[in-house]
């Protein structure tokens, strides 16, 4: 149904209900008023003061296919590439079922759970040392699954580089599978960057990954301190953060407490079991939503009131149906 907004509106003032994308039954808010108020922040403040800061797997890429077929996460494309030595897979897997568990858990507090994380990326380094390897098989092998980004992520990265707001896809995977998909998915514009963990090379042998590690306990944009990304968005504070992990929701920690953050989850596996943590956490819980439907409608308000200025007509008096 694509990003339809219908908006009527004397002075500019948005009704969420009023937004179509919001009102569909699969869109679950637990504060919908809280949600109409930060929309109205976004649209009043344009897009100067927005940024976008989006997990990788399963949040770009889909959860769910069309044809039912599997997607692999950032590191299981590394994994299926055919030139890794036998012991590489087998230790890679050990490691996997024993700190996996660890990582989901509910019962251990996030305190006592970096340890464990930072302890299975640092063995995954390690393992991933000493063989060569050319990042041409990972693009083989991403190059199968641009198909399996959300439907309409294309229109909503030339939304995000029409309006010139940067593009944060923070991901605790592999950035070397990430960018490879992003790009042969001709989404590297340059306002996306990606922030990751990427091979490094020693002596043309593989050495592990490069520092700063980004594990699932720092995946935020604290890990960005003082790098030339942060001096790019630190002002602005209007903070739209997409993920489909409960975790996800804190990637704009680091951020000046006085920003507005829209927190859009999107929600697939064990739906029931699942759904009150999800509400308590993200702003909008989307429900097996394989779209980038909800983030495009946002944009589309905050697009058609910035032309609106920029025509020197300050406050929305345009009916605007089907942007
Ligand atoms: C170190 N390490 C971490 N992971 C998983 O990779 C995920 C990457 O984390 P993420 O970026 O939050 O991605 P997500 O969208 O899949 O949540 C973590 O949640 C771990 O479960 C890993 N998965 C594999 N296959 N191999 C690894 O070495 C490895
Ligand atoms: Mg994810």
């Amino acid at each position: 149904m694509g990003c339809d907004s219908k908006v009527e509106s004397t002075d500019g003032f948005v009704n969420w209900q009023d937004i179509v994308a919001l009102t569909q039954s699969h869109c679950k808010m637990r504060d919908p008023s809280r949600v109409e108020r930060i929309i109205n922040e976004f649209v009043q403040g344009g897009p100067e003061r927005m940024q976008l800061v989006s997990d990788f797997d399963y949040t770009i890429t889909k959860q769910r296919t069309e044809d039912g077929g599997p997607v692999p996460s950032s590191f299981g494309i590394f994994n299926a590439c055919k030139s890794l030595p036998v012991s590489f897979k087998e230790e890679s897997n050990k490691l996997y079922h024993k700190y996996r568990p660890i990582e989901i858990d509910p019962h251990m507090p996030p305190e006592e759970k970096v340890q464990y994380m930072i302890e299975w990326w640092t063995k995954s380094g390690k393992l991933t040392s000493g063989f060569p390897f050319d990042q041409a098989e990972i693009d083989q092998i991403a190059g199968k699954y641009k198909n399996a980004l959300r439907d309409r992520t294309h229109e909503l990265f030339d939304d995000l580089n029409r309006l010139q707001i940067p593009v944060l896809v923070l991901s605790a995977g592999l950035g070397n599978s990430v960018i490879s998909l992003l790009g042969q998915a001709n989404l590297m514009y340059p306002n996306v960057k990606v922030v990751s963990n990427f091979l490094q090379y020693r002596d043309g042998l593989l050495d592990g990954f490069q520092q700063p590690m980004i594990h699932t306990f720092n995946k935020n944009e604290a890990v960005l301190d003082g790098s030339e990304y942060y001096d790019l968005v630190h002002n602005r504070d209007h903070i739209i953060v997409m993920g489909d992990s409960i975790g996800d929701a804190d990637m704009a920690a680091g951020v000046p407490a006085s920003s507005h953050i829209m927190k859009i989850g999107f929600l697939f596996d064990h739906v029931e079991a699942n759904m009150e943590k999800y509400m308590n956490t993200f702003d909008i819980v989307l429900v097996d939503d394989q779209t980038m439907d909800v983030p495009r409608a946002l944009l589309a308000l905050i697009e058609r009131q910035h032309k609106l200025r920029l025509a020197g007509n300050g406050v929305a008096s345009a009916t605007l149906l089907h942007t």
